[in-house]
């Protein structure tokens, strides 16, 4: 079975790598994202309009309590004054107790509404994201194998992961900040119009300094963070095709390469990542410097205006407040638009995953059959998996119900492209297949391959007891059940020997057990599953001669009235098939039984030959 095929998950591999890395895709459309991601939150429509509410409750409470302080200065600064004058009374502290009480209860219920918008927005954003990953895994089901083949490993895995993750932090800090902000800008600025609008314009001035500083600084930002991403997601691509191939990479001695390359992945990232981050660290360091030109200036205004009597000092504190408490919506803005910006960028890789063509839809009505007699017929089947090189070519064959049908032919010849598309992997791009006389289309993928067993020499067993991974040919089988396939697929004995029996812990990639081993286990899974056509792919990998004699009993007891197709590498194993297909580029050139395919002297025989004939002199 080629490399190729066996990264698909359905055949069980958790393939090798070794394609190049996908393009970093940008955020191409901001405005279209943003409106998608909209969509996303609708159902949460109610929850955001509380939001907002108590937003407001919040920003209102925090604009009032400079002003509420302000009321105290005012008295402190009168009472000495008329201390100091002696024209009246002094300080009156049981006012300037209630008003510091009144002024704890404004931050009281500032915060408190604060609390419960980040309560509810932590809800919806982390509900809404579960919603979207729910919706990927669902995409992820129906997505063709084809987007598996061109699509790496951990492009997809960040997809789904980092992205989503992304997209959930940054929505819920930037939705926060983005309302809050907002409102608290319109309040502090109706307020300082209410002192004095003087003061309110010199705020004004530093205010859209500060923005256009931040909004310069962001986007020139920007293309490090994207730049970070790309680089992130190469990286992350890198190291899982290295930790999934890290055997063949250490078989070829390609280790120094692949640390070479790995530097150079990280060295870019880290270059890109250094400047995203120092770029957005200076951001807050400059609106500072331009936040203090401001509060210097409107001191010195202010204080020109109370020697002419026209203003308070109470209420020069209470607008240098404010001009503290603008100056932190502003450069949160600037930061939204960050928080934002990569968001959306994560956002986007999302949507793109989601809009990937689907395979085609089930039949509305699928033909449903609890077991087929496993009559196989293919007619003039032809398929490519790039459109340019055809790869079946017209292939027309079958199998009789319980017959043993065995496909040979040189490597890249087809072999394992018919057997993905009898099981409907791939989608023949002409010709037919049917089963019992049904056309595999009308059923539904599920149903079809319900009807399948197979046993590949890519054995795919995951990590627990053996016990756990042969009842996954079948969840509802008995202990005694697992027992009794285990028997027939001569695997039992060893397992008895194991420490703990079935009880056995795999390892990853059940790498704690032999590769004759793993395929008995494959053997008896298959056999649990009793499915009604089997594909077999025959073990070209060396194990002794003992078990390999024990994995061809059990295959064969797995055959035994079973339609069977097995891809034979070694022409010695399929004499005693009922029909041979000797496949040649795409296109099966004879068909026979071992003997009438010898006596004909055509492919089959030069390739028997090959494998067994001794050398001639
Ligand atoms: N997923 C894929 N995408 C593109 N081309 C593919 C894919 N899988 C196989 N091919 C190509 O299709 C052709 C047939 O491959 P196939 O795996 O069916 O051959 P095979 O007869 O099973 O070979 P082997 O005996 O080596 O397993 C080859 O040229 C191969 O490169």
């Amino acid at each position: 079975m080629s490399n190729e095929s066996r990264r698909a998950p359905v055949l069980g591999g958790n393939g090798p790598q070794g394609r190049g890395m996908g393009a970093f895709e940008r955020a191409k459309d901001f405005k279209g994202t943003v409106r998608r991601l909209g969509r996303v939150l609708r159902p949460y429509g109610w929850v955001l309009a509380l939001v907002v509410l108590l937003s407001v409750l919040s920003s209102g409470f925090s604009a009032l309590a400079p002003k509420v302080l302000a009321l105290s200065t005012n008295e402190i600064a009168r009472g000495s004054l008329a201390v100091l004058k002696g024209t009246g009374e002094g300080i009156s502290m049981p006012l300037i107790g209630r008003i510091l009480l009144l002024l704890m209860a404004v931050y009281l219920l500032s915060a408190l509404a604060g609390y419960a918008v980040q309560f509810l927005l932590a809800g919806v954003s982390q509900r809404a994201m579960y919603d979207l990953r729910r919706e990927v895994d669902a995409k992820l089901a129906r997505l063709p194998l084809a987007y598996y083949d061109q699509n790496p490993y951990g492009d997809i895995l960040s997809k789904v992961t980092n992205d989503i993750d992304t997209v959930a932090n940054s929505l819920q800090q930037s939705l926060s900040q983005a309302i809050t902000s907002l409102l608290s800008v319109l309040m502090i600025l109706v307020m300082m119009l209410t002192i004095s609008p003087v003061l309110m314009v010199v705020a004004l001035i530093t205010m859209p300094l500060g923005i256009l500083l931040s909004s310069r600084i962001v986007r020139y930002s920007q293309r490090f963070f994207r730049g970070q991403q790309a680089a992130l997601g190469e990286l992350n691509g890198f190291i899982e095709e290295n930790y999934n191939g890290h055997t063949v990479i250490k078989a070829f001695g390609r280790e120094e390469a692949s640390r070479r390359r790995f530097s150079e992945l990280n060295e870019a990232l880290c270059g890109h990542a250094w400047k995203a981050q120092f770029f957005s660290g200076i951001m807050m360091p400059s609106v500072m410097l331009l936040n203090n030109i401001g509060y210097v200036a409107a001191a010195v205004i202010g204080g020109a205006l109370v020697l002419s009597g026209r203003l308070m000092i109470g209420d020069i504190q209470a607008v240098i407040q404010y001009m503290r408490q603008l100056s932190h919506p502003v450069s949160m803005a600037a930061n939204i638009l960050n928080v934002l910006q990569s968001a959306v960028a994560a956002a986007e890789r999302v949507f793109q995953l989601l809009d990937e063509a689907e395979e085609d839809p089930d039949p509305a009505d699928p033909v449903s059959l609890a077991h087929v007699k496993g009559d196989v017929r293919i007619d003039g089947l032809s398929f490519s998996y790039d459109k340019t090189k055809p790869v079946l070519r017209g292939v027309t064959a079958w199998a009789k119900r319980g017959q043993k049908v065995a496909i040979v032919g040189p490597t890249g010849s087809g072999k394992t492209t018919l057997v993905n598309l009898l099981l409907r992997f791939y989608e023949a791009d002409s010709g037919t297949i049917t089963l019992d006389g049904i056309d595999i289309r009308s059923m539904s993928r599920v149903g079809l391959r319900r009807h399948f067993g197979m046993v590949l020499q890519d054995t795919w067993l995951f990590k627990g007891s053996i016990l756990e991974n042969i009842r996954y040919g079948r969840l509802d089988a008995t202990d005694e059940e697992v027992r009794q396939a285990a028997k027939a697929a001569c695997a039992d004995k060893f397992i008895r020997q194991l420490p703990g029996g079935y009880g056995f812990e795999l390892g990853e990639d059940a790498a704690n057990i032999s590769q004759g081993q793993r395929q008995l286990l494959t053997i008896a899974r298959a056999l649990l599953a009793d499915p009604d056509i089997l594909i077999l792919d025959e073990a070209t990998s060396s194990v002794d001669t003992r078990t390999e004699s024990l994995i061809q009993r059990a295959m064969e007891r797995l055959m035994e009235g079973r339609t069977s197709f097995v891809i034979a590498h070694r022409l010695s194993t399929i004499k005693d098939s009922e029909a041979i297909l000797v496949m040649r580029d795409g296109e099966i050139v004879e068909r026979g039984d071992h003997e009438t395919l010898l006596r004909e002297g055509g492919f089959y025989e030069k390739l028997y030959n090959s494998q067994f004939a001794p050398p001639s002199a």
